[in-house]
């Protein structure tokens, strides 16, 4: 039983929604542990300073939130020397780590299987000096993240990323980079480069056999063009060691260390936030923070 738990919601989401999740949540973790402070942040970044400031102050965190406030939560305990256990209460757009985690995606559920769940140590990413949960990208990712119109992506949801994907797969042109993945230097032209740690994208499982969250290593994925051909091979991947990487376009890579360059300076996205740019040097920081997941 944890002794201290944080639960971190969204203070300026809508106040019935906001109302309704804490009741859920706060039922079904109230009971389980001793002490149970709920905090509301108040603005973007809030999450990630709450969690560095009092992380140590806390057994266990719980975010009710999407992937972006999960990535602001893995930045502010990622550089606690001894990090609370962080558990996702998927209550965002797509969610991707929860759903790599196997996480229930209703709040209820997904608090009564991590309350009574196991505690795992994963692997997490970081680009220069901002850590990432589960993917970091440019080219075709970034330029979909920027194209979601907020207001499709409120009332469709996934759909809306993969609208927003198709009309993009359209208008990207190839751009040259070099990375370096491990020992192996490849230097190309591509419309996405994707270094990942979890298995969802747009609330997509990626159709590949990826690696483990807690094996040390990132799948690197190279998409050389966009357009009918990626979409094919997409939909007909069934695992990514079944590529031949000369003869397709979607080229893949495993490695413990990337660095990526790209002639000119390209925007970046790491767990959906589109803040960071091009060049990077990407680290996969074993076993870093402990997770709660769901008993099977
Ligand atoms: N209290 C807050 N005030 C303002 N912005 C916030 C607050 N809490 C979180 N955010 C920001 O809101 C953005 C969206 O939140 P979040 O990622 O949780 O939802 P989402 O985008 O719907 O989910 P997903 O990324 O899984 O699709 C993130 O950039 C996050 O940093």
């Amino acid at each position: 039983m944890f002794k201290r738990a944080l639960l971190l919601i969204n203070g300026n989401s809508e106040q019935a929604d906001k109302q309704k999740s804490l009741e859920t949540v706060s039922g079904v973790i109230g009971s389980r542990v001793k002490e149970l402070v709920i905090f509301q942040t108040q603005y973007k970044g809030h999450t990630e300073a709450v969690c560095y400031e009092h992380g140590h102050e806390y057994d266990v965190i719980f975010v009710l939130g999407g992937d972006g406030t999960l990535h602001e939560c893995v930045n502010g305990t990622a550089l606690l020397k001894e990090p609370p256990v962080i558990g996702i209460l998927p209550g965002g757009t797509c969610n991707d780590f929860s759903r790599s985690l196997g996480i229930p995606q209703s709040i209820k559920r997904a608090a009564e299987s991590l309350i009574t769940g196991d505690v795992q140590y994963l692997d997490i990413g970081r680009a220069n000096d901002r850590y990432f949960a589960n993917f970091y990208g440019i080219g075709l990712i970034a330029e979909t993240s920027g194209n979601i119109n907020e207001n499709l992506k409120n009332v469709v949801g996934k759909v809306s990323y993969y609208i927003s994907a198709l009309q993009t797969v359209h208008q990207i042109k190839p751009f040259p980079f070099m990375l370096q993945a491990d020992d192996e230097t490849i230097q190309d032209e591509a419309v996405m480069v994707l270094i990942t740690n979890g298995n969802y994208i747009g609330t997509n499982q990626l159709p590949f056999q990826t690696g483990e969250m807690n094996d040390g290593i990132f799948d690197v994925f190279v998409i050389r063009e966009g357009g009918q051909a990626l979409l094919r091979e997409y939909i007909n991947a069934k695992t990514a060691f079944s590529f031949e990487n000369d003869q397709t376009s979607i080229q893949h890579y495993q490695a413990t260390e990337v660095r990526l360059e790209t002639q000119e300076s390209m925007d970046a996205d790491s767990d959906g936030e589109i803040y960071m740019k091009t060049p990077v040097f990407i680290q996969n920081f074993y076993k870093k923070l402990p997770f709660l997941v769901p008993y099977v």
